[in-house]
C-alpha cells in the first residue's frame, strides 16, 4: 500500500468502486504483489497505474496482516512524495486529504493499523 504525500502533507485517497472487495470505501492506492516482485516495486507500479504518478522519498513504514472473513492479506506500507500531485489521472474518485482529516473518509476495516503506522512515522 502506498501513502501517497503532496507538498503539502496531504494524503492520496482513491474511493474503491461498488462490486470490488471493500467497495465504496476510501483506500490507499495499491494492489497485490506480482509473481516475482519485490513490494516496493508493486507499490511503485501500482501507484503508477492507478494514478500515473511518479514519486520520490520512497519509506518502507511497516508490514501488517488482516482477516477478512473471505480473505488473508499481508500489508507493506511505503510513503513517498509526489512531485507533481495535479497531473494525478485516477479512474475513480480521488481527494488529496490532511491527516487529521483521515476519519472522515470511510476506509477498510484492515487499514485502522495502517494509518496509526503513518501517525507513528509522523
Ligand atoms: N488498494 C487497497 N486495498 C486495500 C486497502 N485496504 C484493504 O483492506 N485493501 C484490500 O486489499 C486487497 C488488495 O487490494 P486490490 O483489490 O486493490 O488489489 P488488486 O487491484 O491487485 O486486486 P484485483 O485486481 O483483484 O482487484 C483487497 O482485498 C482490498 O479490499 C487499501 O487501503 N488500499
Amino acid at each position: 500500500m502506498v501513502a501517497a504525500f503532496n507538498g503539502c502533507g496531504q494524503l492520496l485517497l482513491l474511493k474503491r468502486d461498488q462490486g470490488r472487495h471493500c467497495g465504496g470505501l476510501w483506500s490507499f492506492p495499491g494492489g497485490k504483489i506480482e509473481a516475482g516482485e519485490s513490494a516496493g516495486a508493486a507499490a511503485v507500479r501500482e501507484l503508477y497505474e492507478e494514478t500515473a504518478l511518479v514519486a520520490t522519498d520512497w519509506r518502507l513504514l511497516g508490514s501488517h496482516t488482516f482477516t477478512y472473513p473471505d480473505r488473508h492479506l499481508v500489508f507493506t506500507l511505503f510513503s513517498c512524495r509526489c512531485t507533481d500531485p495535479d497531473a494525478a489521472i485516477c479512474e475513480s474518485e480521488h481527494r488529496w486529504v490532511e491527516s487529521a482529516a483521515l476519519a472522515d473518509f470511510p476506509m477498510p476495516e484492515a487499514n485502522s493499523v495502517l494509518v496509526a503506522m503513518l501517525a507513528v512515522a509522523g
